[in-house]
Order: structure tokens, then C-alpha cells, then sequence
């Protein structure tokens, strides 16, 4: 064969190896359409909602100062295990700020051990996560820890995610500059998290296939925490680290070493490599955001009164209006979940059942201090805490009678004095990150479709 033959020969190799990879990703994603289940709502609807209308709001709203700061324990034991080594990557790193960093209105809420660490921490790292150098991450325990797990036994009953970080040893970390991406975090260290959330926590010793069999309560539960799943594996696939000998799937950046990696998505969520499954993950990542749109409509009136107060009133007075702008956006969608279909009875008493259901969910959040990763556990907890306060929300029932008391007031045009029940302002800030990681997911399997 001549040099002619060859080069044709390596062309058609390339073309046909094109025209696989083409056909398995559309296989992908032409099997994610039509509607999500337990919901009035289509996949389409959810695109068009979310990538017109919330997304361009909510990627702006998150970078005020009151959503981007997150306190965070990271010296909490894990309760369940001895923790089998930690992910001493750079990637896994997270960046953590000095004082100054912090706004003045949040800084003013520091305890004395607060302003300890904080001047014992480094200057705010903004060296980029891929530099060589990783100090070996100091994560002694203290007598603190312990106060946290006091602290979470007598928490508020209402509550589903576990007392929130902001013990003695909880630090402020800037999401901006730890953003949600690929860490290299995996194995069987991953997969133990995932097993014990799955298989322990999740009313789930079926196989996925008998999802159906559930009652509503339980798919609900497995299909959020599946949610949670696929969301996190797009953000590690639409933000991946390309090494030398992966750069060549990289089709839109060339030049970039982060982007997005179209191959991981497929490898992730094809039908041909989860054994059908993928587009049904992917379905519950919507399911979990409809779940936490309908959480944000029904605390609306109470996020009304809200200050936002981070003690720069030029920014606050932003953020209160960026907010108001946010929330006529979520409460014009049409389609809400209907939580009003849970917990209405059964073979369980619905009582039994929704506090076997926060005993569970409490214990996914208590994982979270079992990830190996620090910026996996960062956004782990930020999301699970989300969720959780999505569910207060929702089940608690404490923000049901403020509603109806909103709409009768409405309908009388009297003014009455309403007490709105408490959410922390880490309960408002993780709510939003994590609608705003979902929204964000969404978003990015749209642009992976076009990629391909
Ligand atoms: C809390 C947490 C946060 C993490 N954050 C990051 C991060 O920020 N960046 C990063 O790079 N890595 C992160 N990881 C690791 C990542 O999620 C994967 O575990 C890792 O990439 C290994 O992937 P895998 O292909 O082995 O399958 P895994 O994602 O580990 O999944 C294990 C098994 O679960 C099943 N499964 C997969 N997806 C779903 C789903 N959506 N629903 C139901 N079942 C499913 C499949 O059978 C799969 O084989 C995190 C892990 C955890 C536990």
C-alpha cells in the first residue's frame, strides 16, 4: 500500500471512530426526553425554563458575597468508619481565605476560635488548583467535633440535614474560588460513600429496575439522592482536567487544560455502559431540581422579608433585588412539584414514615464527613444541606400555614403580623447553591448536546 493508501486509510479509521463516539453520545442523550415521572413535566419544558429564564439569574445572583461564602467544619469524624486515607491531590484541595477576605457582616458573627483559625490560616490561596505544590492537609481532631455531635442530637426535630457547620473548628471558604470540578476523587474510596448512601440509606435493597415497586416516599428519596449523583458526575465531566493523552477529546478548547470532556458525560450516563440506566439518572436530576424549585416557591414570601445583610449596603440592597427578580421567575413556572402527595397516608402511617425518612436523610448528610476529598466534602455538604433544608421546607409543615396564611392575608388585604420560621442563613445560602449546581448541570448537558 502507498503513502496515499495509508493516509486514506487513517482518515477512514478516524471518520468511522468519529461516527461511533457520534452515535453512542446522541444514543445518550435522545433517550433523555419526554416526562420526568412524579411530576406534571417534560424534559423540554425544564430546558427551556431553566436555561432561558433561571440560569442567566442565578449564575449572577450566586456570585454576591452573601451566596459565595460558606461556612464549613472539615475536622468532623466520620461517625461510621475509620476514614481509609484522604485524597492528597491538588485538585482535591480547597482554598481557604483570611479574615479580610470575609465581609464584614458575616465577620462580625465570628467567635473567638473563629478569628483564631482564621489568622492561623494562609493568606487567601489564590494560587490555581493546578499548581505543584499541596501541603499535606491538617485534619486533626479536637474536642470539638464532639460538641458538633452534641450539638446535631439536640437539633431542632424539624429538621433533615444534620446541625449545620458552625461550631468552633467551621471556617469560611469563598465557592468562587473552589469551584465544583473534576478532583480525581474515586475508586473504591468513592465508591464506599456512594455504596453506604445507596444501600444503607436509601429504603433501596431492591434492584434499580424494581423502582416502580417503591412507594412514592422511598422513589422520591432514591431518585433526589440519584439526582444528587448525576449531578455531581456532570459538573466532574463538564469541568475535567485534560491531561496530554486525553487532550484529544478535548473539541472545543484546545488550548484550555480545564473544559468540558463529551467522552466522560458518555462514558458516564450512556445507555450502553450503565446497562440502560444512565438516562433515567439523568431524569432524576431533574426530578431533584423540581423538588428544590417547589422548596424556593414555597419560602418565596419568607426570602421577601430577607435583608441579605453582609454589611455592604450597596451589595445587599443588589442581592435583595436580585433575589425578588429570582423568585417572580420561579413562582411564573407552571409545572411545581406537588409535595402534597406525600406523606397523605399508606400502609406506614405517613408519621412513621417521615421520620424514617429524616432519620435516613440525616444520616446521608453525617457521610458527608466521611468524604476523602476535601472539595468533594466542600460541595457535598453544601448540597446535601441544601436539599435538607429543601425538604424542611417542604415536610416540616412549618412553612405550609405561613403560605396560607399569606393568601388569606392576600385575599382579606389585611395586614397581619406574621412569624415566619427561622432558616439559618446557611440553610438560605446552601439552598441556593445547590438549586444553582442543578440549574448548572442543565445547563451543561445542553451545551455537551452541542458538542456533539
Ligand atoms: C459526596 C461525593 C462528592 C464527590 N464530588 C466529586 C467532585 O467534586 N469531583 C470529582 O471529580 N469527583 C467527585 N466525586 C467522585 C465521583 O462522584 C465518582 O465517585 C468517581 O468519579 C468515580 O466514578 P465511577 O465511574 O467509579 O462511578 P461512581 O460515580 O462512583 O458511581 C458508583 C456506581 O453507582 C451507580 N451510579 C452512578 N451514577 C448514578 C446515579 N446518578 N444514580 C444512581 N446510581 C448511579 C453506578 O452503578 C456506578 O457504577 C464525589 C464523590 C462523592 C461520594
Amino acid at each position: 500500500m502507498g503513502i496515499n493508501g495509508t493516509y486514506h486509510d487513517t482518515i477512514k479509521s478516524i471518520i468511522s471512530q468519529h461516527d461511533r463516539v457520534h452515535n453512542e453520545e446522541s444514543d445518550c442523550l435522545c433517550h433523555l426526553e419526554g416526562q420526568i415521572g412524579d411530576c406534571a413535566c417534560s424534559v423540554d419544558v425544564v430546558d427551556q425554563f431553566n436555561n432561558v429564564k433561571l440560569y442567566p439569574r442565578l449564575r449572577s445572583l450566586l456570585s454576591k458575597d452573601y451566596f459565595r461564602f460558606y461556612k464549613v467544619n472539615f475536622q468532623r469524624r466520620c461517625p461510621f468508619w475509620e476514614e481509609d486515607g484522604r485524597c492528597s491531590m491538588k485538585t482535591c484541595h480547597v482554598k481557604m481565605c483570611h479574615e479580610g477576605d470575609v465581609p464584614p457582616g458575616l465577620r462580625e458573627n465570628l467567635t473567638v476560635e473563629d478569628e483564631v483559625l482564621i489568622s492561623k490560616s494562609h493568606d487567601c490561596e489564590k494560587e490555581s488548583d493546578t499548581d505543584t505544590e499541596l501541603g499535606h492537609l491538617n485534619m486533626t481532631i479536637s474536642p470539638d467535633v464532639y460538641k458538633g455531635f452534641e450539638l446535631w442530637q439536640a437539633y431542632d426535630e424539624d429538621n433533615f440535614s444534620v446541625y449545620p457547620d458552625e461550631d468552633g473548628e467551621a471556617q469560611y471558604v469563598d465557592l468562587l474560588l473552589n469551584p465544583e470540578r473534576f478532583t480525581g476523587y474515586k475508586g473504591k474510596a468513592a465508591h464506599r460513600i456512594w455504596k453506604a448512601i445507596y444501600l444503607e440509606n436509601c429504603f433501596w435493597s431492591q434492584a434499580p429496575l424494581e423502582l416502580n415497586n417503591l412507594c412514592l416516599e422511598k422513589r422520591v428519596f432514591y431518585r433526589v439522592i440519584s439526582g444528587l449523583h448525576a449531578s455531581i458526575n456532570i459538573h466532574l465531566s463538564a469541568n475535567y482536567l485534560f491531561g496530554k493523552r486525553s487532550r484529544v477529546f478535548l473539541t472545543q478548547q484546545p488550548n484550555d487544560e480545564w473544559g468540558r470532556n463529551a467522552a466522560e458525560f458518555h462514558r458516564r450516563f450512556s445507555p450502553t455502559y450503565t446497562k440502560g440506566l444512565g438516562p433515567q439518572w439523568l431524569k432524576n436530576l431533574y426530578f431533584l431540581y423540581l423538588v428544590e424549585l417547589r422548596a424556593v416557591a414555597k419560602v418565596a414570601p419568607y426570602l421577601k422579608n430577607e435583608s441579605f445583610y453582609t454589611g455592604n449596603n450597596e451589595e445587599d440592597r443588589e442581592t435583595k433585588i436580585a433575589v425578588s427578580d429570582m423568585l417572580k421567575i420561579v413562582d411564573s413556572f407552571k409545572y411545581h412539584f406537588n409535595e402534597s402527595a406525600l406523606f397523605d397516608g399508606g400502609g406506614q402511617t405517613a408519621d412513621d414514615l417521615k421520620k424514617e425518612f429524616r432519620y435516613r436523610f440525616r444520616n446521608v448528610s453525617r457521610i458527608m464527613d466521611c468524604v476523602g476529598c476535601q472539595k468533594c466534602k466542600l460541595w457535598g455538604k453544601l448540597q446535601v444541606q441544601g436539599l435538607g433544608t429543601a425538604l424542611k421546607i417542604l415536610f416540616s409543615g412549618k412553612f405550609d400555614s405561613m403560605s396560607t396564611e399569606i393568601q388569606k392575608n392576600r385575599a382579606n388585604s389585611t395586614l397581619i403580623d406574621l412569624k415566619p420560621p427561622q432558616l439559618a442563613r446557611s440553610e438560605i445560602v446552601s439552598l441556593f447553591n445547590a438549586i444553582g449546581r442543578l440549574s448548572n448541570s442543565i445547563y451543561e448537558i445542553e451545551q455537551l448536546k452541542r458538542m456533539i
